[in-house]
């Protein structure tokens, strides 16, 4: 038997629902349910992360657009996810697997503490065979700490379990060096290599299907978050479920994405893909040179400007001049606080703050080089 897998996949509202009639697109549900029920069959472990919420609250109330208010935006998704696991729900069952309902906010995973025990959670469910549903938790999500999509949600939960392939779900087959429906002349991209060469190849519409939310601009970000934690992932066609088996056997089904980089650890994975960064700081060529090149600690010599309003442990930017992103980390002293040190030798902190200070700013071990560096 082929080894086991961990897979993430993620279905969107277009390939959830008929576009004429904003209904549930049952068939295609069913064919996911049992694709997924074989390959937990098979030992791999799956996690769903469904769209759909707000697209079967809207069909239930009779809605013909999305809402464009947050509060009626999470009246709609309150309605509509509990339907939606209802279905889901008697589609395992009668395939005997158990499934579980997990609900994000993006602070869950912002916060050490949540984003450990959300790890745990997930790795609990898995061993017990469970295939676990996940949305963002939309009827409580606030505008600045949301995903915004189920893409880089998605992303982020295949970050957070190490997971080795993302499957996107859509209503194209592939990614288009253009968006198809809007210029014939579009050809497929079967294999992206490097992220940053996709660049030049690609325009990609601004929004997605009409219930859709962010078309192919999220799905190349969430490939940017997954490839670069070490996860393989795939665009394809959401109607056709079972093209999930042909891709791991190894058909060149839809646009798959290598991945960046062998899997960093799961601290590092965190720092890199599920803060959001509260400032920058910018670094001189010494300091670049001694943590790129000689994988350095950051010191306070090397900051020549410091921008925002930070607190110990919060997440920063590490820039050039130009304000080109070099890194992240978690940094060891506020924004105040690095105002009066930047550019001076650590063994003067004591006198310049008054008290005793750590020696660097952003220690190696909390520090995760260019995680941008694919789409900069
Ligand atoms: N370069 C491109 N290649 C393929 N599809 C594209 C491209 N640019 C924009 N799109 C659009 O993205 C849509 C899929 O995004 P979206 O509607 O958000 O799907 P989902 O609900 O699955 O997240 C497609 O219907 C397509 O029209
Ligand atoms: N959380 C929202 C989904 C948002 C979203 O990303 O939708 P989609 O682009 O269809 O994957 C919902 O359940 O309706």
């Amino acid at each position: 038997m082929a080894k086991p897998l961990t897979l993430v996949v993620k279905i969107g509202t277009s390939s959830l629902t008929r576009s004429d009639t904003g209904h549930l697109a049952l068939s295609t549900l069913a064919q996911l349910v049992e694709t997924l029920s074989q390959l937990q069959r098979q030992q791999h472990r799956v996690i769903l992360v469904s769209s759909g919420a707000v697209g079967v609250g809207c069909a239930r109330l009779g809605l013909t657009e999305r809402p464009r208010t947050m509060a009626m935006k999470q009246a709609v998704a309150a309605i509509g996810q509990g339907r939606l696991m209802r279905v889901y729900d008697d589609l395992f069952t009668s395939l005997d697997q158990p499934i579980a309902q997990v609900l994000l906010t993006r602070s869950d995973l912002v916060q050490r503490s949540r984003y450990v025990n959300s790890y745990r959670t997930f790795r609990q469910l898995l061993q017990l065979g469970v295939v676990p549903i996940v949305n963002e938790n939309d009827t409580v999500a606030v505008d600045e700490l949301k995903f915004g999509d189920n893409d880089t949600l998605s992303a982020l939960v295949a970050s957070l379990v190490g997971a080795d392939w993302l499957f996107l779900l859509t209503d194209v087959d592939r990614l288009y060096s253009a968006d198809p429906r809007q210029d014939p002349e579009a050809q497929p991209i079967q294999l992206v290599q490097q992220l940053e060469q996709l660049q030049d190849q690609i325009s990609l519409g601004d929004r997605g299907s009409m219930w859709g939310t962010g078309g192919m601009m999220t799905k190349i970000e969430a490939a940017r978050i997954a490839t670069t934690a070490g996860v393989r992932m795939a665009i394809t066609e959401g109607r056709e479920p079972g093209n999930i088996l042909k891709i791991l056997q190894g058909e060149p089904v839809g646009t798959q994405f290598a991945p960046q980089s062998s899997p960093s650890n799961a601290r590092k994975r965190w720092i890199a893909h599920s803060l959001i960064p509260a400032g920058w700081l910018y670094l001189d060529g010494g300091a670049i040179a001694a943590i790129c090149q000689a994988g350095k600690s950051l010191l306070p010599a090397g900051i020549t400007e410091v921008e925002g309003e930070f607190q110990r442990q919060d997440a920063v930017l590490l820039c050039d001049s130009t304000g080109q992103e070099i890194a992240r980390g978690l940094v060891n002293y506020s924004h105040s606080e690095l105002q009066k040190i930047q550019g001076h030798r650590s063994a003067d902190i004591p006198k310049l703050l008054g008290y005793e200070g750590p020696e660097t700013v952003v220690h190696r071990d909390n520090l995760v080089l260019n995680p941008n560096a694919q789409l900069s």
